[in-house]
């Protein structure tokens, strides 16, 4: 099987009239071949050079483009082989005057035609010519001979558009008077970039049958004639809501071009092509069984350039993508065309019916206004009978489906103003109600924060919008302490210490490590004492009040308490459970132990260096004790500044520091000792 790469040619349309541009970009050739040379935007001494096989500057004419790299590809077509022609490029970059061109300058499509027709006539005892149009327009596919279209996949996984109607063509002025009736059904619209911008891809399908009568071969050839919409951005066009839905496509569809471009260069296993009716329909093109021939036009204005050197990286990566160019040929004598576009069943209409009897031309899918719509004229083809193509515009809504075909183009305009007023009016009321929501919301949530400053209380917190309260949520104390109010509340309410104690139980089972429920008790690895009989529990007061004794209890929730002075009989409690257990049985009231300032602060509470003595407060203030009782005259040294957390390392540093400051004062040093390594610790003194 032979492979052909898709080919590429670039050309740079000139600048239009107005136009900003500084001749950034330009066609140079060599002995080694053609190339599009753009400085670097950002720093013009570099340049950008792409090579392609044909490269056509601002004078290059349309017969050029067509002799040199379309006729040849039209010879492939007669051999039964699929073509694609495609142009790509930014909006108004020059892809419709390319392919349709004007009565001046007639495109490839009228010259295509024209060879074609040329050809079939003096070349070929037996030709026959039929033609299918269509667009896809926000990622429908419409056949602009007739209606809209599904797109289907046939048992050889070959995508068709189903029901695309084919027109035989008998002579050229077929060709003329069905072309011009559909481009009137193209969709058109109007933007800051272009006054005419196609606002759908348009492709045109040219099948060629020729009888191979020494091999008793029917050939079937196409030539597919591509005009895509061009690549926009936003920011430029002006584009209204409509528009942008309709630019939305277009850049949608253009991207997943990229993507099936990229997967084919990377050699993925998955191309993307079902992810839009564009690539569905061009996967022949690409990657498929058709020659290929991109046409990547420029736009030389400074507004473009960005995309214009998209569009060339889009060209550079398609010409590596390889196709397998296959001969569709059929053992039999040449008949009416028998495939629609993309080798499907066709529906294939006789030119008598089709040219005569064909339905009146449903009006172009793009909103339009009547007074710009016959102000902007796409002028296509040099066919002199071919009537200007319908050119469009303005903020209109699309509703094709309520324009009944028989309506006059006064009529259809008449409503679309209405319809255009009907939705501008609704769409300023929506505004508006949208403002005023979003005031009263403003407003809400103005007054929750001010009453949440003002009162604390959860009732208050509870008013705040959703998702108001997640950093104060936050900030709030840890679960533990929460659970430990909670708790607290409860107890008061409790008058049956039974109840309390089940309930101190339940809660056990959840969080085992709370310190309410073990508050003041040391967990210990010390040999325990089993309590696994609940009478023990009477006994535990006397354990509680017994100083210097350390007592280690397994309690009967499996918790190993230690009960030693040193662990804290000081303040009175061991377990919360015990004592209530204690309370319970010896029908005593139950008075809750003092709190145990927290293990960790204790131990770390106070330093000692010499005779010295600090402390470490609960603000985390280190004050000099002063090795009496005077509380008074503690001395406030500084403020450690940093969390609870790392009060172990801090203590340590602190005490360090005092030792360095006394040591500094007295101006002794330790002899011989090595210096301690330096921390530091920032003290807010
Ligand atoms: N080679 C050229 N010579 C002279 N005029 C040109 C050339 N190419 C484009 N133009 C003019 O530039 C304008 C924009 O071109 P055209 O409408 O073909 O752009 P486009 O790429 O099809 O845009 P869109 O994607 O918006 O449909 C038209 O007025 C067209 O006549």
């Amino acid at each position: 099987m032979s492979y052909s790469r898709v080919k590429i040619a670039a050309r740079l349309r000139p600048p239009i009239p107005g136009e900003q541009h500084d001749n950034a970009i330009r066609i140079v050739r060599s002995e080694s071949g053609s190339a599009v040379v753009v400085d670097n935007p950002r720093d013009p001494a570099q340049t950008f050079k792409y090579p392609f096989s044909s490269c056509y500057d601002e004078s290059s004419t349309q017969d050029e483009i067509f002799d040199r790299d379309v006729r040849p590809l039209i010879d492939l077509a007669f051999s039964g082989m699929t073509v694609t022609v495609f142009a790509y490029g930014v909006t108004s970059s020059g892809k419709t005057h390319t392919m349709q061109g004007n009565i001046q300058q007639p495109g490839i499509i009228p010259r295509a035609v024209e060879d074609i027709f040329h050809r079939a006539t003096s070349q070929y005892d037996c030709a026959q010519v039929a033609v299918s149009y269509m667009e896809i327009y926000k990622d429908e596919v419409y056949d602009l001979l007739a209606v809209k279209l599904p797109v289907r996949e046939n048992e050889a996984g070959q995508v068709f558009v189903a029901n695309l109607s084919v027109c035989p063509l008998e002579t050229l002025h077929d060709f003329e008077a069905a072309f011009s009736r559909a481009n009137k059904q193209r969709s058109v619209g109007s933007t800051n970039l272009n006054s005419v911008s196609s606002r759908s891809h348009a492709i045109l399908t040219l099948h060629i049958t020729v009888a191979d009568s020494s091999n008793n071969l029917t050939l079937s050839g196409k030539l597919n004639l591509v005009d895509l919409a061009g690549s926009e951005n936003n920011k430029l066009t002006g584009n209204d809501a409509s528009r942008m839905a309709e630019s939305a496509a277009i850049n949608k569809s253009l991207s997943v071009l990229g993507q099936v471009v990229h997967a084919l260069n990377q050699g993925a296993s998955r191309i993307p092509y079902r992810n839009s009716k564009l690539t569905r329909i061009l996967q022949d093109a690409l990657g498929g069984n058709s020659v290929g021939l991109l046409i990547c036009n420029l736009a030389p204005g400074t507004k473009f350039r960005q995309d214009t050197l998209n569009t060339l990286n889009f060209a550079v990566r398609t010409k590596n993508i390889q196709n397998k160019p296959v001969v569709n040929q059929q053992a039999k004598a040449v008949h009416a065309p028998s495939s629609t576009t993309f080798s499907a069943p066709a529906r294939s209409i006789p030119a008598s019916s089709q040219f005569i009897h064909h339905p009146g031309p449903r009006p172009s899918r793009v909103p339009r206004i009547s007074n710009i719509a016959s102000s902007s004229h796409r002028v296509s083809l040099t066919f002199s009978s071919l009537p200007p193509v319908v050119k469009v515009d303005k903020k209109v809504e699309e509703k094709p489906a309520v324009i009944p075909p028989h309506l006059t183009e006064d009529e259809i305009n008449a409503r679309i103003a209405k319809a255009v007023e009907l939705e501008v009016a609704r769409r300023l009321e929506e505004r508006e109600r949208q403002r005023r929501d979003e005031e009263e919301a403003a407003a809400a949530v103005g007054r929750s924060q001010s009453m949440s400053l003002q009162d604390d209380q959860p009732s208050s917190l509870q008013s705040l919008p959703q998702g108001l309260l997640t950093p104060l949520l936050k900030q709030r104390p840890t679960q533990d302490e929460e659970l430990k109010q909670r708790l607290e509340e409860l107890e008061s309410k409790l008058n049956n210490l039974q109840e309390a104690l089940d309930l101190y139980r339940k809660a056990e089972a959840y969080v085992p490590d709370n310190v309410k429920l073990k508050e003041s008790t040391s967990l210990t690895n010390a040999t325990p004492l089993s309590l696994s009989n609940p009478s023990d529990v009477p006994h535990l007061p006397d354990v509680l009040h017994a100083p210097a004794r350390a007592h280690i209890v397994r309690l009967p929730c499996g918790v190993t308490c230690s009960t030693s002075t040193s662990c804290g009989l000081p303040w009175g409690s061991g377990h919360r459970i015990i004592e209530i257990e204690w309370a319970v049985k010896n029908n005593r009231p139950f008075n809750p132990s003092p709190k145990k300032p927290r293990r960790a602060s204790s131990k770390r509470a106070h330093f000692k260096h010499g005779k010295a003595k600090y402390k470490l407060t609960p603000e985390n203030d280190i004050v000099e004790e002063d090795d009496g009782e005077d509380e008074e005259a503690t001395k406030v040294l500084g403020h450690s500044g940093v969390d609870k957390e790392n009060l172990a390392e801090e203590g340590a540093d602190a005490s360090g520091s005092a030792k360095r400051r006394r040591r500094d004062k007295s101006g002794e040093s330790a002899p011989g000792t090595p210096p301690k390594k330096r921390r530091l610790v920032q003290f807010e003194v």
